[in-house]
């Protein structure tokens, strides 16, 4: 069945799709159960493989053949929620390669559809949590031009997105909420854009609503950022108000990519998935030359030059998501699209590396900076027989999250599992849930902690651990205070914007929360304030962005980056169930605090831990004294007291229910702790 897009706006080409199956999928695009969906991009997929959409006009010019003059290659960055899926929908729809009108009456579809969201994780928390690209044409003055588009994440947990993104472009739209004005994330995308020289269209969104001001919107980025009002575009991603004039922007001001078409190939790796059926596929920039299936050719990070110790592949596959797959046997120079070969796990296809052929001696493209995880914490299965399962589910996700790091380790109560380190707390709970829907596996996570470092003295400790300065992100590693000298915890800078309103609350939160001023209030315009503050990073992850909104009625931002360690004074707080210490609930804690999180931490267990058929006693104590003490009253719930007569086959029925009701426990100390323990016990 061929379906044909209507014409939306000026230079907008006619696309045809085919849609190649017609029960699961239309137009390419298939909306299917969650143990189809591996993977962002397979929601384009039908059940029984990949299927390619692909234009049937044959006038039109292949995408390699476009010129390098004629391709953009650009990010949308802003802060959260200030609307860049929104604009990536209309820039879609607007160069004609998705239709909402086409697609009404389906699943999803309608003005807000964020097409490039794809995954189930973005749209039940509708967020962006992956930058994903759409290679769209483009006619301006009667000339036809590619443009590659990244849609970016905005959360501050997912900033790697962005930085990486950032590396394959030329140029970025900054766009801001003409109603919310410049917010923290703003400012740090800003910073990322300006620092690696690309070319900014400042864009104010949502021009639509009333209480927009766009001029008060234009005078903060003059003053903030320098950028001449005169420059600023005012559009409405919604309504498509002004959409064509960020079209026009984007081929008038952003410069062609400086790559070489007559130079060996060189192509730089930037981002991957798994595939049920193609294996691991990667996502490419081809910096010089160009890419065909069939090409023998290496995966080379810089440094490693040793060609006969590399493994060799053969390119399988090339394509172009447009946002839908589209099958090409060549990728030029400028292009951005994804190849598979036989790639067998992430570990081979390393995020930076560089794809050449193997004919060819080239020097590695400059890999990107490996992302710094923040918080780390424990991920276990719920059942240890699954433990294989969860490696390779871990394996074929990590090539789809970079920001994520992987070790193995083992837990008294817990069995063997992985130590993950995350870029944030949302990272790691995003990073869980799509283990379990894109995997289907169900895992345990532990509480999550910073990295601390300790120096520690004596011969035989130094010994023992193997150098003078061990580095503990877990408190059931935490050494013996007697053997330790000196205590440093991570720091960062943190950056809050804020109306000048709320200034007295947020001052009083940073100081609740061991942070000191790194410099003097700046003034954004009259009514708010842009505060940079040294807060220590254990402060921050758990729920620092969330008191910072209830207490600014949602209006202040928080953007933070790494800023190194400092001397601190640690202690651990112990958990006794029972009289039974349970060390996956140990916390590290600031001595300032002991107290008062020792008894936290009980209140909350009380919370949380379901009632049993016999009394559980919850304390806490630390260096030997205990702290605090609750009780949790016994209980038995008789989930057979409704029925009255009747088969007993029913009785059965209610009572196996319970049964795996309880099974999703996990049992620690003969206790059943609900999987969400250790995150919910943190989150204040
Ligand atoms: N009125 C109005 N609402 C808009 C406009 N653009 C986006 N929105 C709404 O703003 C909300 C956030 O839009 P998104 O496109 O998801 O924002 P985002 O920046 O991609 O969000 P993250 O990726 O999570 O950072 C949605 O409810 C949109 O419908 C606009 O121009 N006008």
């Amino acid at each position: 069945m061929i379906r044909q897009f209507s014409k939306i706006s000026q230079g907008v080409r006619t696309l045809k799709f085919q849609q190649t199956n017609p029960i699961s999928s239309w137009n390419g695009l298939c909306y299917h159960p969650i143990q189809h969906c591996e993977i962002p991009h397979l929601r384009f997929f039908s059940h029984d493989g990949p299927h390619y959409s692909k234009s049937d006009d044959p006038n039109e010019v292949p995408l390699s053949d476009i010129p390098v003059s004629h391709i953009r290659n650009f990010c949308i960055i802003a802060h959260v929620d200030h609307g860049k899926s929104t604009l990536a929908d209309r820039l879609l729809e607007f160069t004609g390669a998705w239709s909402p009108s086409e697609h009404q009456g389906q699943p999803g579809a309608g003005k807000t559809q964020q097409v490039l969201d794809k995954l189930q994780v973005e749209q039940e928390r509708g967020i962006t949590v992956k930058a994903q690209t759409a290679s769209l044409r483009y006619t301006h003055n009667n000339e036809e031009f590619l443009l590659n588009l990244i849609d970016t994440p905005g959360h501050v947990d997912f900033s790697n997105e962005v930085s990486r993104s950032l590396a394959v472009c030329q140029g970025v739209i900054l766009l801001v909420d003409a109603n919310e004005g410049v917010q923290a994330q703003t400012v740090a995308n800003f910073y990322l854009a300006f620092t690696r020289e690309l070319a900014v269209i400042p864009v104010l969104n949502k021009c639509d609503l009333k209480a927009a001001d766009p001029e008060w919107a234009a005078g903060q980025l003059e003053n903030l950022f320098d950028i001449d009002p005169k420059t600023v575009l005012k559009i409405s991603a919604k309504t498509g108000m002004g959409v064509d004039d960020v079209l026009t922007a984007i081929v008038e001001r952003i410069p062609p990519p400086q790559v070489d078409r007559e130079a060996p190939c060189r192509a730089l790796v930037f981002d991957g998935w798994f595939d049920r059926f193609r294996g691991f596929l990667t996502m490419l920039y081809v910096v010089d030359g160009s890419l065909k299936v069939n090409d023998e050719i290496y995966l080379t990070l810089p440094g490693e030059l040793d060609d006969k110790l590399k493994k060799k592949y053969i390119v399988k596959g090339l394509g172009l998501l447009q946002p839908m797959e589209e099958k090409t046997d060549l990728l030029n120079a400028g292009q951005v699209g994804f190849m598979f070969c036989n790639v067998r796990s992430a570990s081979e296809a390393t995020l930076g590396s560089t794809v050449h052929r193997c004919k060819d001696a080239v020097t590695p493209l400059t890999a990107f900076p490996p992302a710094h995880p923040m918080v780390y914490a424990g991920l276990y299965p719920i059942d240890q027989s699954q433990f294989q399962a969860l490696r390779i589910a871990l394996d074929k996700l990590l090539i789809n999250d970079s920001g994520v790091t992987m070790e193995t380790e083992t837990s008294a109560a817990l069995g063997t599992g992985f130590r993950l380190g995350f870029l944030g707390l949302l990272h790691m709970e995003v990073f869980s849930q799509r283990l379990a829907q894109e995997f289907g596996t169900e895992t345990i996570a532990t509480a999550p902690s910073v990295r601390y470092k300790m120096k520690i003295f004596g011969e035989k400790s130094i010994k023992k651990y193997g150098g003078d300065t061990i580095v503990v992100s877990n408190a059931a590693d935490m050494p013996d205070g007697g053997i330790i000298k000196e205590m440093f915890e991570p720091v960062v800078n943190a950056t809050i914007i804020t109306p000048d309103s709320y200034i007295g609350p947020i001052v009083k939160l940073c100081c609740e929360r061991r942070g000191r001023e790194s410099s003097s209030p700046t003034s954004i315009d009259s009514k708010r304030v842009m505060l940079r503050y040294i807060l220590p990073l254990n402060e921050v992850v758990m729920d620092f962005h969330d008191t910072l909104k209830s207490l600014s009625s949602g209006y202040a931002s928080f953007d933070y980056e790494e800023h190194g360690y400092e001397p601190t004074m640690l202690s651990k707080v112990d958990i006794l169930l029972n009289g039974i210490p349970v060390q996956e609930l140990s916390v590290i804690v600031h001595d300032s605090k002991v107290r008062e999180e020792g008894r936290r931490l009980v209140e909350k267990l009380c919370e949380i831990i379901p009632r049993e058929q016999f009394p559980i006693a919850v304390q806490s104590y630390t260096r030997g004294k205990i702290i605090a003490r609750g009780n949790i009253k016994p209980y038995r719930k008789d989930v057979t007291a409704k029925l009255y007569g009747g088969d007993v086959t029913r009785r059965r029925k209610l009572l196996a229910r319970q049964k795996e009701g309880k099974e999703r426990l996990k049992m620690v100390a003969n206790i059943g702790l609900p999987r969400d323990t250790f995150i919910k016990l943190l989150k204040k």
